[in-house]
């Protein structure tokens, strides 16, 4: 992991929608003077203040055009359905040789969104940290989210420097960068973060309807598989409404392979066929080892105070 910066790696900064990614963003910045100054854009006057209040912001603006110009990096940071016009909001004021990117969940869908708008001479480097947490909002964030996870860039045409510069602003927070094409990252995600969280919902729905039948007892007993599922279920709907109706063939193709999955052990359960339950839990723990031995499974546990200059 690279060290986090000493000086600044980008002038001014945009942070547009200022929830859980770009809050903890502006944090990492402030906290590592990755940027000379920090500009927000949010929706609402009381979202502003707290930017001002929690300081992760330098200023911040009514619209998006007025907190996009004159930035050297513009971070889009809202749900993935409003992308589009935000990136056609602020097309206009963009500086050139200015970066645009995005921390959006999927990648074809903000892609075919974004990139139209998008002038020639200023780099579109979409992107997607691979951290988050079931809270939302610009007092969820904090510093060391990105720390020791992975962020996936899709450089497409942009120029090497921006692509590099925008690596090492990442690096920089803590982070582990890739490049990926987006249709790729698109599969992957709905394997890995998409499905899982739709299963979640569900099993968390199915719980809820049985509650009624068992009064509060479901919730009163839930053991810890169960509340990790509740964990995830209480992510933010609106987020999670656009990963799915933009992820659409990706998520349905999983979904289709976990139903045949389900009705296989469904069928094993009816048949009371131990040896292929045994068989198939074998084999589904040594997935979860080979995570753990090849170091994967990490939660930020000590960035900021193993890394040199991190100032915790
Ligand atoms: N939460 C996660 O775990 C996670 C992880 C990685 C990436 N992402 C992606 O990051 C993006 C932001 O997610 P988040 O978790 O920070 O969500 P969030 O709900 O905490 O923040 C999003 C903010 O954007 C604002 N917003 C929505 N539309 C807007 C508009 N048109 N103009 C200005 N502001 C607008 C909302 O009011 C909200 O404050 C999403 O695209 C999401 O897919 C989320
Ligand atoms: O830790 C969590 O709460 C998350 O769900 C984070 C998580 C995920 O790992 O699936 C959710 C959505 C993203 O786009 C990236 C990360």
């Amino acid at each position: 992991m690279t060290a986090p910066s000493q000086s600044p790696i980008y002038d001014r900064v945009a942070l547009i929608g200022l929830g859980l990614i770009a809050s903890s963003m502006g944090h990492a910045m402030k906290k590592w003077g990755l940027a000379r100054s920090v500009a927000g854009h949010a929706r609402t006057a009381e979202t502003r203040a707290a930017a001002l209040e929690l300081g992760f912001c330098d200023e911040v603006f009514e619209t998006a055009a007025e907190a996009a110009k004159g930035a050297d990096l513009v971070v889009l940071a809202v749900p993935v359905g409003n992308m589009g016009a935000l990136a056609e909001e602020i097309a206009p004021v963009l500086k050139p040789g200015a970066t645009v990117t995005d921390v959006g969940s999927v990648k074809q869908a903000v892609i075919e969104a974004v990139a139209p708008h998008i002038p020639n001479g200023v780099n579109f480097i979409p992107g997607h940290p691979l951290a988050g947490t079931e809270h939302s909002g610009p007092r969820s964030g904090f510093a060391t989210l990105f720390a020791n996870r992975w962020v996936l860039l899709i450089p497409g045409e942009a120029a090497p420097d921006a692509v590099a510069k925008l690596r090492a602003y990442w690096e920089a927070m803590g982070a582990f960068v890739e490049e990926m094409d987006a249709a790729h990252h698109d599969l992957v995600l709905a394997v890995t973060s998409h499905t899982p969280h739709l299963i979640a919902y569900t099993m968390v729905g199915v719980a809820d309807h049985l509650r009624r039948v068992t009064e509060s007892e479901v919730i009163k007993y839930s053991a810890a598989g169960f509340r990790d599922f509740t964990r995830i279920a209480a992510s933010d709907p609106t987020m999670w409404r656009d990963v799915f109706l933009t992820n659409r063939e990706a998520t349905l193709d999983i979904l289709g392979r976990f139903t045949e999955e389900l009705f296989m052990l469904q069928r094993a359960i009816r048949m009371g066929d131990g040896d292929m339950l045994h068989d198939y839990f074998t084999r589904t723990r040594a997935i979860r080892r080979g995570i753990i031995e090849a170091g994967q499974d990490t939660a930020a546990p000590d960035f900021g105070r193993s890394v040199t200059g991190a100032g915790e």
